[in-house]
């Protein structure tokens, strides 16, 4: 991604299609709400973190630089509730490209609220200001998207941190070797990766001994995506195995710990993570191997009490057909998400520490927000 806001209220964003990775670095110009949302339906960016970013950042830049919101805009400024309206539209439309990673509904509700407080403070000021509503509304959603794409790379180093650690302490190695599923990078956040941030931890600290990455049908992040991070890292050991090897490798090398990420932790501990997740945690449940969900506490979402009530993306058949080669036409069942449940979870790494399950084998996530 790069972004850039000279002249302080001048944001511009351009995105990496991943679609492309890594056969090609294409940057697709986002001038508008309007291209956010589709860089993120069509999965041209993907990832959680990035997700909300990418959407927050797109608001901005529209608010603040497109021709056709400013003269809108100016046509109702003065008007709070009119002007918190518009955003508010704007901001479920971005809400509805991808309904499963809780991380862009969250943020979204992070700026509702330094908006309000905004307006309130506007109205209860006494100066003499020129400063508009629309002028404080337009700074605070540029402000915020800001804040998030700094505070996500922090949160990211602390959980490779935290990550990192307690592996080392759980399975009493001094190399590791992790498996992984999907991209959890650097692509998929505003810097540093959630799960693959453990990984790139444990490389730093010289710990690292291999890394394998599932390819994650059907879109493949993991073949295109992670396997494209681990060699630009040079990470020790990186390398590759189809979905189906999993078992396998388990069965019959060196496996210490499988490290995900999660597009929405639940009150109790399950996870929604990409298709195979679920798999890979009763595989690695049945050969004993720990097995951790690494995410932000903006993936946390306490008002679900389980991941029963998390709604999973289904996607197209036609991106299942032509990614496996099926024949046009044939019926698809494509869920681009599962659910882990807690039972296979050995801990949740945060940026404020791991959510480790109590002495029932219960997480109280809610404790942990
Ligand atoms: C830190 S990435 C979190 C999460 O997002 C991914 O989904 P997608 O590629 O469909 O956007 C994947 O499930 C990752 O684990």
């Amino acid at each position: 991604m790069r972004y850039t806001n000279d002249g302080g209220q001048n944001p511009r964003l351009k995105v990496l299609d991943q679609l492309l990775v890594p056969h090609e670095k294409v940057y697709i110009d986002v001038p508008d709400v309007k291209m956010a949302y589709t860089v993120i339906k069509t999965m041209q960016i993907r990832g959680a973190p990035l997700i909300a970013i990418v959407a927050l950042l797109g608001l901005s830049v529209d608010m603040n630089t497109n021709a056709h919101s400013i003269e809108e805009l100016d046509k109702i400024d003065g008007d709070a509730t009119a002007i918190l309206l518009w955003i508010r539209d704007k901001m479920e439309y971005l809400k509805s490209s991808r309904p499963t990673a809780v991380n862009l509904a969250n943020a979204l509700q992070e700026l509702d609220k330094a908006m309000e407080e905004a307006i309130k403070n506007m109205s209860g000021s006494s100066s003499s200001t020129t400063t508009t509503t629309k002028e404080v509304l337009c700074k605070v959603v540029l402000d915020y998207s800001e804040f998030m794409l700094e505070r996500d790379v922090n949160d990211n180093k602390a959980i490779g941190k935290f990550g990192a650690e307690a592996i080392l302490k759980k399975t009493g190695k001094d190399k590791i070797s992790l498996v992984t599923i999907c991209n959890t990078g650097s692509l998929a956040t505003a810097g540093y990766g959630t799960a693959l941030g453990v990984a790139r931890s444990l490389q730093k600290m010289e710990k690292l001994e291999s890394i394998s990455a599932l390819e994650t049908r059907p879109y493949n992040q993991g073949s295109r995506l992670t396997a494209f991070e681990i060699l630009e890292e040079g990470m020790p050991g990186g390398q590759l195995i189809c979905d189906s090897a999993a078992g396998a490798l388990m069965q019959t090398k060196k496996v210490d710990a499988c490290v995900v990420g999660a597009d929405r932790v639940c009150a109790n501990g399950d996870t929604a993570n990409k298709i195979g997740t679920y798999n890979l945690s009763i595989i690695a449940a049945f050969h004993k191997i720990p097995f951790y969900v690494a995410a932000p506490i903006t993936s946390l979402d306490i008002t679900l009490e389980s991941g029963k009530s998390i709604p999973i993306e289904e996607r197209s058949s036609e991106e299942l057909i032509s990614s496996s080669k099926a024949p046009a036409g044939m019926p698809c069942w494509n869920p681009a998400f599962d659910v882990t449940p807690d039972c296979n979870i050995s801990g949740i790494i945060t940026e404020k520490g791991v959510i480790y399950p109590d002495a029932d084998g219960k997480f109280n996530v809610k404790a942990f927000v």
